[in-house]
């Protein structure tokens, strides 16, 4: 990895950090009040989380939180007491998430123990008319050659990433926007060379949101060990809920029930899924450290055997390539490979641009995008990238 870059923190007024920690997270907590008939003890919870995240500092753990010791060794001994603007902005996010959920009573027994609090909102996405859409343009994909199904359902996982529901809350919808979307990066070729057809390996998916990111997902994984490009698939989702959106094994349950009542093509990729799962060719996990606050490059020693294993791992999403990159202001034409080399094993991120973090980028697409849109181009949702390493 290049000897450093700055890491981004959250402190400075009008960047996009600042408005994620002073706008976004006020606009989940007063959404996730309206979600369900929570009592007058999580409100009060509620606001005092609103209050500590905009005025106030990071609060330590309960001496009995289930999970004191695992944020004690990802850092809180360190930064309670600091505001929340003045800690690595990763770091600020993550725990905000997981005070979010102490506040509607998530970890503790009682009514609302286990309740995703953006569910409704989760739901409904999968309901939505526009997952039938994209369903059903899986029948026109049928008899296609082997290569235009191979691009269409890489392309379909890379843009679903675009659904978003944290990004819409405070992107105002820029996610439909007209903006010509772009590819800033691709290295597609290199990530199909890790998959050859007759694979006997694993493929490594981290997943990023549930809905209508994780149904492609979903299909993707389904057409690769349909195509014999790997023999197994594990998918990586949260253990909790996090970042509004991010798929939980509840989640991928639901997304496949969606993909097994639907009619035409994504009934098969449903029943393909669901026989994969009761063999074993596809396994689901909720490793803690997916919901951690640091980046891949401290990750524990079995996510780190597994991934350096796995044929290759295929990273979805901002906060997952974030997390893979360090969470640092690189220069965008720093190669992926100088950046990602502490990944154990062949990675490939998709992602679209939604927060300032990049690299891998060449010159003249930097300066093209700085040219046509400013700044903007980094963090509207409207580019992504397919980058890849052996
Ligand atoms: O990971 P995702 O779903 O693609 O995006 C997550 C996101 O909306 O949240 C972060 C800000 O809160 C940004 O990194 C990014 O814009």
């Amino acid at each position: 990895m290049p000897a450093s870059a700055p890491l981004i923190l959250g402190n400075e007024p009008g960047s996009f950090p600042h408005s994620v920690l002073a706008e976004r997270h006020p606009a989940i907590i007063r959404q996730v009040r309206e979600a369900f008939p929570y009592g007058p003890d999580r409100r009060r919870a509620l606001d005092a989380l609103l209050a500590s995240c905009t005025k106030g500092v990071i609060e330590p753990l309960p001496a009995d939180a289930h999970d004191r010791d695992r944020w004690a060794a990802w850092g809180l001994d360190t930064y309670a007491g600091r505001s929340w603007f003045d800690v690595p902005w990763l770091w600020s996010e993550s725990y905000f998430y997981r005070q979010l959920l102490e506040s509607v009573g998530y970890f503790a027994p009682g009514p609302w123990q286990g309740i995703d609090p953006f569910r409704p909102d989760k739901l409904a996405e999968l309901d939505a008319p526009q997952t039938d859409e994209e369903l059903a343009a899986l029948d026109a994909l049928e008899d296609r050659p082997a290569g235009e199904r191979d691009r269409a359902l890489l392309h379909g996982s890379l843009w679903g990433n675009r659904a978003d529901l944290g990004f819409r809350l405070s992107a105002g919808g820029a996610d439909t926007s007209a903006a010509v979307p772009g590819l800033v990066a691709d290295d597609s070729e290199t990530l199909w060379s890790l998959l050859p057809p007759s694979g006997a390996g694993t493929l490594c998916l981290i997943a990023d949101n549930s809905g209508r990111e994780l149904v492609p997902d979903l299909l993707l994984i389904a057409h690769l060990l349909a195509e014999g490009r790997v023999e197994r698939a594990v998918l990586h989702v949260k253990p909790h809920p996090y970042y509004v959106s991010d798929a939980t094994p509840a989640d991928v349950l639901d997304a496949l029930r969606r993909l097994t009542v639907a009619p035409g093509a994504a009934r098969g990729y449903g029943r393909r899924l669901w026989a994969a799962l009761i063999d074993g060719r596809l396994t689901v996990r909720a490793h803690p450290f997916s919901c951690g606050p640091l980046p891949y490059a401290e990750m524990p020693d079995d996510l780190r055997a597994e991934f350096a294993a796995a044929t290759v791992t295929i990273v979805k999403g901002d906060l997952n390539y974030r997390r893979l990159v360090g969470d640092r202001l690189w220069p965008p034409t720093t190669p992926f490979p100088d950046v990602t080399g502490c990944f154990p094993g062949p990675v490939a991120a998709l992602r679209t641009l939604k927060s300032d973090v990049i690299c891998g980028l060449d010159a003249g697409t930097e300066a093209a995008l700085d040219a046509a849109e400013g700044p903007r181009w980094r963090v509207g949702g409207t580019h992504a990238l397919i980058q890849a390493r052996a």
